[in-house]
């Protein structure tokens, strides 16, 4: 992968919280990954594995106790203020709940505008916010003068996308960006996400809990556990055919998406509406809760909850290693392929 290829590259990343009475928790402990230009790289795992922390370093909102965060070759942690905030517009996000992330007090208009003026773009604006409403499927005219509370859900993600987009940004980090969504609008606001960057040749950080709905916009997807990644691959490399044992738990736990049969079964209540699938539950279940990221086991942190555990995986950190090219597995003992 050549570094025009590489458009954010985080490197070794440690995020710590300050916890009262004792050591730092640290949520995220050496985390390395890239994003490439016009890519969605997905980060899943269970919650409290990292996912929000990692995005929020990403984003700067929350500085980075170690390693680095390079976008488009500089390193965020160590730029000058003034250079950061050049480049802010170039990185945007969206939350989990559109609703409360949007001011109720001002128009959909006026938010969507909220970055250009804090980055003093030369007036006039309506056009590029009629522009980055349309693109997000809302009428301007019908929605510009209205509120956040007067829209539903599925809209105010728009309206929080069109806030994202109208900066021209070059990548957007979506921290579970449809998890606070009824199943129906989840699907049509993933189709908008992937949509929008085909045409804005954007890159995406897709963060969710939910495989499926990671699958179906990643080109690649890493797995999160306890502040680690485990499993790095393409996405469709890592669902046919999961290398680490924790993938492969969390896979057989959830139902996927598969193509629908030439019966054409019915999507099961709770299961993401796609058009042309339908949902195949799994048969296990990831034993156990995750261990407190405050006392994580030596060596492989999963190795409490592994079938696979040796004593090996007690004494040695296993490190995130290629077993094919592009497919990064840490494990000492990884799944046949
Ligand atoms: N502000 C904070 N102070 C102390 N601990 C925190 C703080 N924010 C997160 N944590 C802890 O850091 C760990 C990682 O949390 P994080 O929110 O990054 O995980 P996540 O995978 O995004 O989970 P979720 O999907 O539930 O948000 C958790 O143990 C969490 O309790």
């Amino acid at each position: 992968m050549t570094t025009s290829e590489v458009l954010l590259r985080v490197r070794d990343l440690a995020v710590d919280y300050r916890v009262p009475g004792g050591a730092p928790l640290r949520a995220v402990d050496g985390v390395s990954f890239t994003v490439r230009r016009g890519e969605t790289l997905g980060l899943v795992g269970e919650s409290g594995c990292g996912k929000s922390s990692t995005a929020r370093a990403v984003m700067m909102l929350r500085r980075p106790t170690g390693g680095r965060i390079e976008f488009d070759g500089q390193d965020l942690a160590r730029l000058p203020a003034r250079q950061l905030r050049r480049l802010r517009p170039q990185l945007q996000m969206i939350f989990q709940d559109p609703a409360s992330s949007l001011n109720p007090r001002r128009t959909v208009a006026a938010i969507v505008a909220e970055g250009l003026a804090a980055h003093r773009h030369p007036r006039p604006w309506t056009r590029l916010v009629d522009d980055a409403l349309s693109a997000v499927g809302l009428d301007p005219e019908a929605v510009g003068h209205r509120r956040p509370t007067e829209l539903s859900g599925g809209q105010c993600q728009r309206v929080a996308l069109a806030r994202a987009l109208v900066l021209a940004p070059a990548l957007v980090v979506c921290d579970e960006p449809v998890s606070a969504l009824d199943v129906s609008v989840q699907a049509q606001i993933l189709n908008l996400l992937e949509d929008t960057r085909r045409r804005h040749r954007l890159s995406l950080l897709f963060i969710a809990h939910d495989l499926a709905v990671v699958k179906q916009v990643s080109d690649r997807v890493g797995v999160m556990y306890l502040g680690r990644i485990c499993e790095l691959a393409p996405a469709e490399q890592l669902y046919r055919q999961p290398r680490h044992p924790y993938t492969r738990a969390l896979l057989d736990a959830v139902p996927l998406l598969e193509p629908v049969p030439p019966s054409g079964a019915i999507a099961a209540p709770g299961s993401i509406a796609v058009p042309g699938t339908v949902p195949t539950p799994g048969t296990a279940s990831t034993p156990g809760e995750p261990p407190s990221p405050l006392r994580p086991p030596s060596g492989c942190r999963f190795r409490t909850r592994c079938d696979r555990a040796r004593d090996r995986c007690a004494e040695e950190t296993p490190p995130l290693h290629p077993v094919t090219e592009d497919h990064q597995v840490a494990c000492h003992y990884p799944l046949p392929g």
